[in-house]
């Protein structure tokens, strides 16, 4: 039995499609992220999963049961997910502690133990309009799981927040499915959040899923142009201008696009098993340089970290046959 099931659900709203027949599994401990670009029906999908929105086709099934949709329940939502959305509230000008005793089911060393998970202990006797923003969250987060559900849901939860905070949530979502073992599905439009910390990411586009895999399979292998833009920079390489690489990377692009990451190229002496391009542009990012590179008549992002080029130079470059990819 799969702790979730997500069987071919559709969404349509006022005749409007917003999602279309979406099936995947969940098992207990696994962790997946749902990448998408805006309106492509991300939020729906978790919405439905924890039960709040009601699907016209399929079902949801959590822990073998099925999850009843708002129009058959006077409560809508299921007892054991927890879905924290981009708009939480909390009440105002109550102290932390207050909020957080009145949704509290748990012992006080359970209690205790997810409070220094959410790292908010040292803010108990603070009121709720006294916090930052990543405060609040973490707060609205206890809250949610201290009726200690099974699978945690988190819509966008590092949008808006700067790189401190969005580093301690980073830890608490960890440290969520880790020490606290609650099963978590994570939305995020930036692919750091999710490459490092999914066992497996959904891609979403016009309301569909159109690739499920591995974040190296995702990354590496795109299922098109849309898939690679999600997650980092690329070069695509149109069909009929690839014929130099072809020869570097022993493929045939047989009608498709080669795509090729920046850090895939590799800077190497002009000979037979490299490209010869000028250098028109250099970017420093601190950890790395990017230079815009002119080959015959395609331009090309080739990151480096070393810092020997100018403007003007002529190089090769090669790329290695696995770091190549036809879309
Ligand atoms: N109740 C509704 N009625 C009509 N249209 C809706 C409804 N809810 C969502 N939509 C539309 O469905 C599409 C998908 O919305 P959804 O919020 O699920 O996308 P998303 O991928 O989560 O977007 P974002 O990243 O901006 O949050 C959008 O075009 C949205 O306007």
């Amino acid at each position: 039995m799969a702790f979730l099931d997500v069987s071919g659900i559709s969404v349509v709203e006022e005749g409007v499609t917003i999602l279309e027949d979406i099936t995947f599994g969940l098992r207990a401990h696994q962790k997946i992220a749902v990448s998408g670009e805006t309106g492509s029906g991300k939020s729906t999908l978790l919405q439905t999963i924890a039960g709040l929105v009601q699907p016209s086709a399929g079902k949801v099934t959590f822990q073998g049961k099925k999850v009843i949709g708002p129009h058959d329940k006077l409560v809508p939502g299921h007892p054991d997910i927890a879905y924290l959305s981009q708009q939480f509230e909390l009440p105002q000008f109550l102290r932390v502690e207050q909020v957080l005793s009145y949704s509290n089911t748990l012992s006080e060393e359970e209690a205790q133990m997810l409070y220094e998970v959410c790292r908010i202990r040292h803010l108990a006797k603070r009121r709720t309009n006294q916090l930052s923003g990543g405060e609040r969250q973490r707060i609205a987060l206890a809250r949610l799981l201290s009726s200690w559900p099974g699978l945690l849901l988190l819509d966008e939860p590092f949008s808006n927040l700067d790189m401190g905070h969005k580093s301690i949530l980073k830890s608490v979502i960890h440290d969520i499915s880790d020490e606290l073992g609650i099963t978590c599905i994570l939305i995020s439009h930036d692919p750091l959040d999710t490459l490092s910390w999914a066992d497996e990411i959904l891609v979403m586009q016009n309301g569909k899923m159109i690739q499920q895999g591995t974040p190296q399979h995702i990354y590496k292998e795109p299922v098109n142009e849309y898939t690679a833009s999600l997650f980092g920079k690329y070069n695509l390489i149109p069909d009929g201008k690839t014929t130099a690489f072809s020869g570097i990377i022993g493929k045939q692009p047989k009608g498709k696009d080669l795509l090729i990451r920046p850090e895939s190229f590799i800077v190497s002496s002009q000979d037979s098993s490299s490209v010869t391009g000028v250098v028109t542009a250099i970017h420093y990012f601190g950890s790395h340089y990017e230079m815009e590179v002119l080959l015959d008549e395609v331009s090309v992002s080739v990151r480096t970290n070393e810092d020997r080029f100018k403007v003007g130079d002529s190089i090769g470059i090669s790329v290695s046959g696995n770091a190549a990819w036809f879309v």
